[in-house]
């Protein structure tokens, strides 16, 4: 099996983005190892803290930014972070040529009851002058690299640098990341829906009438039945549409008018939005493809339906 590494290198990626990737892939193995000793590397519970977006961090939350933060400055290569950790942009190096956007664990509600959780990150081409919050807000499209490690039974790691997703499994004994599938493909159809079901009647009458379709099953006009899956980390469920397809949806809704929609563009949306792209699948809002906003803000937050294409086409032929 390739190493990570050598896969890269087969691949042509960028000498110093593949040094970057690699930095990645070594931090989420620091991660990955913290995660798996559980209360014995006293990760578990909450801080006292809260982050911008007004959110318990949990002790696992700040200690994995940290890791990404402290292992990304030692490179010289990272001009500037925002991590959902983070309230402001972090200047790192001057003159690095990249900027690195990640949720330093994705899931945060799962890690008290040992389930599954994960890292997601976004890598972006640095601008020229001085670093602020505006340099980070270049559309999805511009990604030179996305990402995610997802800690669960075995520690998992999909990276997308534009030309196909590939996957990738922890040794945990040697550290090193091996390459499982050189290219994921995202089957076309599906009956699998992943959604939270507990705010249906927040959500808007395009996605209440998608959804009583499905649940309609083979008696409506779908013609067949559909099963549902919601691990409550989008990490794990976009893993699981990337490994078998499916539609995963964390739609508009009017619960808290204040916050209209949950999940980050910059941090979540966009690098998944890259990783399904790459692997067949189609990413949305409902309205318009993810990897297409301009985005406004560092922590700003969009409605997502992505997977299996001719799934969410047909959701979103319920958008209009
Ligand atoms: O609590 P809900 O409504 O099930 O939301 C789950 C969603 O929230 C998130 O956990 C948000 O991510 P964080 O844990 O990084 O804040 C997503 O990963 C997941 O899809
Ligand atoms: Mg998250
Ligand atoms: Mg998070």
């Amino acid at each position: 099996m390739q190493s990570f590494s050598q896969d890269l290198t087969s691949r042509k990626v960028d000498a110093e983005l593949s040094q970057l990737l690699q930095a990645l892939a070594q931090i989420s193995a620091q991660i990955s190892h913290d995660v798996r000793r559980g209360a014995l590397a006293g990760i578990l519970g909450a801080t006292e803290s809260e982050n911008v977006q007004g959110e318990t961090q949990k002790k696992l939350d700040v200690i994995a930014n940290d890791l990404i933060k402290d292992g990304l400055a030692k490179l010289d290569l990272v001009k500037g972070i925002a991590s959902e950790e983070e309230d402001d942009v972090v200047a790192l190096n001057p003159n690095g040529r990249f900027l690195v956007s990640f949720d330093p664990l994705d899931g945060s509600s799962n890690i008290d009851i040992n389930s599954l959780v994960g890292t997601i990150f976004s890598i972006l081409p640095a601008p020229e002058g001085e670093l602020t919050q505006d340099s980070f807000l270049q559309p999805g499209r511009q990604q030179l690299a996305a990402g995610y490690v997802l800690y669960g039974p075995s520690s998992l790691m999909a990276i997308s640098t534009g030309k196909g997703t590939q996957l990738y499994t922890l040794d945990p004994i040697s550290g090193d990341f091996l390459l499982i599938d050189d290219a994921m493909q995202i089957p076309a159809t599906t009956q699998e829906f992943a959604i939270n079901m507990s705010n249906q009647r927040f959500w808007e009458p395009a996605m209440q009438n998608y959804i009583a379709d499905l649940l309609k099953g083979d008696t409506g006009v779908r013609g067949k039945n559909f099963n549902m899956r919601w691990i409550a980390a989008m990490v794990g469920d976009v893993h699981r549409v990337l490994s078998r397809g499916g539609i995963f949806t964390y739609p508009t809704d009017t619960k808290n008018p204040a916050k209209p929609y949950k999940l980050r563009l910059m941090y979540e949306a966009n690098p998944m939005a890259l990783l399904v792209e790459q692997a067949g699948g189609l990413a949305s809002t409902g309205y318009q493809d993810i990897l297409d906003i301009q985005p406004e803000g560092i922590h700003q937050r969009v409605a997502v339906v992505l997977g299996s294409r001719d799934e969410v086409t047909e959701c979103l032929k319920y958008h209009g």
